[in-house]
């Protein structure tokens, strides 16, 4: 069994965040874990709050998974400020786990901030260099590179400054674009495209936790980045299309399609 730790936000409608990620862990085979770092009052239609954990309830929280656990894989979702950025580098940068996936979540669906904008230069310099793969939608690639991304040349231009910026790998998500659903790989010396065309849904909370997720987990099962990623693409593409008309807004992934009885 492969133990795997997301360190993120909570979201109690189930439907995105740390509730995302365990239940892409457990369709995985793997056995899930949780740093909390901030508690999200969410739905499928809007934020109604944040309370952001103190640094030493995350730096707790770590060290208590790692001082007795062996960590195959990391997941690291939302971070809402500068201070929670910083004790999860340093903590990442003690126990020094293999195969850390960085999505780097900056706006619920609705558009509400989950993360807070004077962070992103931490974002950039102390939580991207740790990012084995790094899995950014186009709006988050163009705060982090400051450059608009328009063309498929944009794209590829931004994928390698991200690649220069320190991640290992960068997956730049097509699920903004128009047309197909086309994710970008670099990984420092190729590109790879995994392409899906654009299922007509509504139901679309917590796609990006429930790919970032699955690649930790394919990684942690010793899959290639390219390969986990393929692999990963296949999962949230299949949990889209039938994704659940739960609540009044965008229904959540569904991480139990194969399953008798659970069907969207
Ligand atoms: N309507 C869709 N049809 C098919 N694939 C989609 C659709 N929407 C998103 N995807 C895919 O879902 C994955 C997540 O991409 P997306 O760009 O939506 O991430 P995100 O914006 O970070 O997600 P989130 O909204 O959860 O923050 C990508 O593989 C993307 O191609
Ligand atoms: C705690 C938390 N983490 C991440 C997201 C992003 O997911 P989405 O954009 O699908 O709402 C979220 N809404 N809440």
């Amino acid at each position: 069994m492969k133990n795997l730790l997301t360190i993120a936000g909570s979201d109690c409608s189930g439907g995105a965040g740390i509730q995302a990620d365990l239940k892409t862990f457990a369709a995985h085979g793997t056995f899930g874990m949780s740093v909390i770092v901030s508690v999200v009052a969410e739905n499928t239609e809007r934020v109604i709050s944040i309370c952001d954990m103190a640094p030493s309830t995350v730096a707790d929280q770590i060290d208590a998974v790692f001082e007795d656990i062996a960590v195959d894989g990391v997941k690291i979702g939302m971070l809402s400020g500068t201070e929670q950025m910083r004790i999860v580098a340093r903590k990442l940068k003690q126990y020094r786990p293999r195969g850390v996936v960085v999505d780097p979540v900056m706006l619920a669906k609705g558009g509400c901030a989950l993360m807070q904008p004077e962070a992103l230069r931490t974002l950039k310099e102390e939580i991207l260099p740790l990012a084995c793969v790094l899995t950014p939608n186009i709006p988050e690639a163009e705060a982090i590179t400051g450059r608009n991304i328009i063309t498929p040349e944009d794209r590829r231009a931004a994928a390698k400054l991200m690649f220069q910026m320190g991640a290992e790998n960068i997956l730049l998500k097509g699920g903004h674009l128009s047309g197909e659903a086309e994710d970008l790989l670099f990984d420092g010396g190729r590109f790879y495209t995994f392409t899906h065309k654009r299922i007509e849904t509504k139901n679309t909370h917590g796609t990006g936790c429930t790919l970032s997720s699955a690649i930790a987990a394919n990684l942690a099962l010793g899959l290639s980045v390219p390969e986990a990623v393929r692999e990963a693409k296949e999962y949230v593409t299949g949990a889209i299309e039938h994704a659940l008309p739960i609540g009044k807004g965008h229904g959540p992934t569904n991480h139990f399609y194969f399953m008798k009885g659970i069907r969207g």
